[in-house]
């Protein structure tokens, strides 16, 4: 899909999409959990929609109720058949191979698009420790797994991806884990742990975190026969897009986010301080509009996503923008640095790179252009919303990578003034 924005009035009120990192934990506890579970909120990417085929061929049982909720009847890892997918989820691939493994069936789990080939090889390292057989094709997909997976205390290495962690630790707990501990170097992306571990927390697994270096379990479970109800999050990630747009557009409220979340780009708030956006938090919602931008400067290194907003922001924020983390971007699901620098770059925007530091020279104005998302929902969105005050219309080739983590984003802008034209593959112009 190609979608052209042109320059535009934002005004109005909107509601934050689901969290696919809510969602996805969700789905993968309520496989595990020995008991029936309400999702309420759940959401429609196609991260969303990957983790609930996949808990689906693990045996779970999905029923949409009448409000829209799901009722999903768990119970563990049932196989009902020898392959699963992931759909482009990193997240779903890194949080279900533990969990897979955790079946003494032969499994292939696969995936597609820029999925296969991201690194999987922790896996070839990490689960023959614990008694899992693994072949993977040199450390990428597809994977396949025969376990059934063992607890043991291990070492991992946390400086790649948290998600990794995210998988080892349901998986330990579902699987019973007493008096073990998983030690790990380097961890990144802590808040992402926070949120499995609260997730795990209202489905009765206790795990104690020991300052990020070590998980240990006691083999304390709080589970008691009744159906959970677990409500999925607004999501901070596809937020901070909306929130950006009112930073730079005009003014707009957000609702449906939880300002007391354990999400990593809550953190995107700190940022709209530090640049001088008109922002006003309140429980029920957050209003937002544009001020005096300036400059300013950020640590991403444990929100890596905040990347592609902060960078539509910072494009419009005299001075220079400086943001740490940008290691952090090489395994997403483009090279999202260089991506930035170089869609940015047909804007008229420059950016730097310095190791780990990206610094963005912005409130030069900002020229519409012919842009390309490299199948990466998180640099459509960047584009897009940097379009909205740019000179001259913005297209957007492959604008169809939203529906990743989502899918309603155009509509959600359009609903708030932006102009947007969508037009799909084939059809005449
Ligand atoms: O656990 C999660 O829901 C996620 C963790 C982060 O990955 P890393 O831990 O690889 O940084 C983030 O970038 C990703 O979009 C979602
Ligand atoms: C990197 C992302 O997701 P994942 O790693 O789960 O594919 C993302 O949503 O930006």
């Amino acid at each position: 899909m190609i979608v052209t924005i042109q320059p535009s009035e934002i005004k109005g009120t909107i509601q934050a999409p689901a969290s696919k990192s809510s969602m996805q934990r969700g789905c993968a506890a309520a496989l595990l959990y020995l008991g029936t579970t309400i999702i309420r909120n759940p959401g429609h990417s196609n991260d969303d929609k990957a983790a609930l085929g996949v808990i689906k061929d693990l045996g779970a049982k999905v029923e949409t109720l009448a409000d829209g909720s799901l009722q999903i009847t768990g119970g563990g890892v049932n196989p009902e058949s020898g392959a699963v997918s992931c759909g482009e989820s990193g997240l779903g691939i890194r949080m279900f191979t533990p969990i897979v493994s955790m079946s003494n069936k032969r499994i292939t789990i696969n995936g597609e698009g820029s999925l296969v080939t991201r690194p999987m090889d922790f896996f070839d390292e990490v689960l023959p420790q614990l008694g899992v057989e693994i072949v993977s094709r040199e450390g990428k997909l597809p994977l396949q797994v025969k376990g059934p997976l063992q607890p043991k205390n291990i070492t991992i290495d946390g400086s790649l991806s948290s998600q990794f962690l995210t998988g080892l630790l349901m998986a330990y707990a579902a699987s019973n884990a007493k008096g073990v501990t998983i030690t790990v170097d380097n961890l990144k992306s802590k808040p992402y742990i926070d949120l499995t571990l609260a997730v795990m927390k209202q489905f009765g697994w206790q795990v104690e975190n020991r300052n990020y270096e070590q998980f240990h379990f006691s083999g304390t479970t709080n589970h008691k026969p009744q159906t959970i109800n677990y409500t999925v999050e607004g999501d901070w990630s596809g937020a901070a897009f909306l929130l950006v747009t009112g930073a730079i557009a005009g003014d707009i409220t957000v609702k449906g986010l939880d300002v007391q979340s354990t999400q990593a780009d809550r953190a995107v708030l700190q940022a709209l301080q530090a640049c001088g956006a008109r922002l006003s938090i309140q429980a029920e919602q957050i209003e937002i509009g544009p001020g005096a931008l300036k400059a300013f400067q950020f640590d991403a290194t444990e929100c890596p996503d905040l990347f592609p907003p902060l960078v539509a922001l910072a494009s419009y924020c005299k001075g220079t923008t400086v943001i740490e983390g940008a290691g952090r971007l090489t395994h997403k699901e483009s090279n999202r640095a260089l991506t930035l620098q170089e869609e940015f770059g047909k804007m008229g925007v420059e950016i730097e790179l310095q190791d780990d530091l990206m610094l963005i020279k912005g409130g030069n104005g900002l020229k519409g252009a012919a842009v390309h998302s490299h199948h990466d929902h998180r640099i459509a969105m960047a584009c897009a919303v940097a379009a909205l005050k740019a000179t001259g219309e913005t297209v957007i080739s492959e604008a169809h990578a939203i529906n990743k983590s989502y899918p309603d984003f155009y509509e959600h802008i359009q609903s708030l003034g932006a102009v947007v034209q969508k037009q799909f593959e084939n059809e005449p112009i």
